[in-house]
């Protein structure tokens, strides 16, 4: 079983709108909604991590982030641990970069079920409006 640390950000604009990407059909959790992120690499902190993946999938430069909880989920192929930032300060404009297809929603418009299980009690915060 392989363990994954993941720094995922969660950036929400001044509408109170939150980017999302979806997930290659190729890829674990296929099609899925999520947001953008990826493996924290040896040597790198959770925030590097998050800057770095944020810059490589969707273009921005993170200028402010907000640890905001994790989650701990175990898939059958691999477990994880969710680092989630709320990034409400960065440069430049959020876009798929890596040719996902993307949206904006509503913060209070989130699906659950549109992301992998691990993200379910965080998308249901921010639907309750807690963060
Ligand atoms: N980015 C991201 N990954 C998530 C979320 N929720 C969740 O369970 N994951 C899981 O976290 C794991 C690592 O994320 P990732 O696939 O984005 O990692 P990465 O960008 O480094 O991937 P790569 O190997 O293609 O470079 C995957 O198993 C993915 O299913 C989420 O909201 N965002
Ligand atoms: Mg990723």
């Amino acid at each position: 079983m392989k363990h994954l640390q993941v720094a995922v950000g969660i950036i929400r604009n001044d509408k109170k709108e939150i980017f999302l990407t979806q997930r290659a059909s190729t890829s674990h959790m296929a099609n899925k909604w999520e947001f953008p992120g990826g493996k924290i690499e040896a040597g790198e902190s959770a925030l590097e991590g998050l800057t770095r993946e944020l810059m490589e999938e969707t273009g921005i430069v993170v200028t402010e982030a907000l640890a905001v909880g994790t989650a701990n989920h175990t898939y059958q192929e691999v477990s994880v641990i969710l680092h989630f930032y709320l990034v409400e300060q960065w440069g430049g404009e959020p876009w798929g970069k890596e040719g996902q297809p993307q949206r904006w929603v509503p913060q209070t418009h989130l699906n659950a079920d549109e992301f992998p299980p691990a993200n379910i009690e965080m998308v249901e915060r921010l639907v309750r409006g807690e963060l």
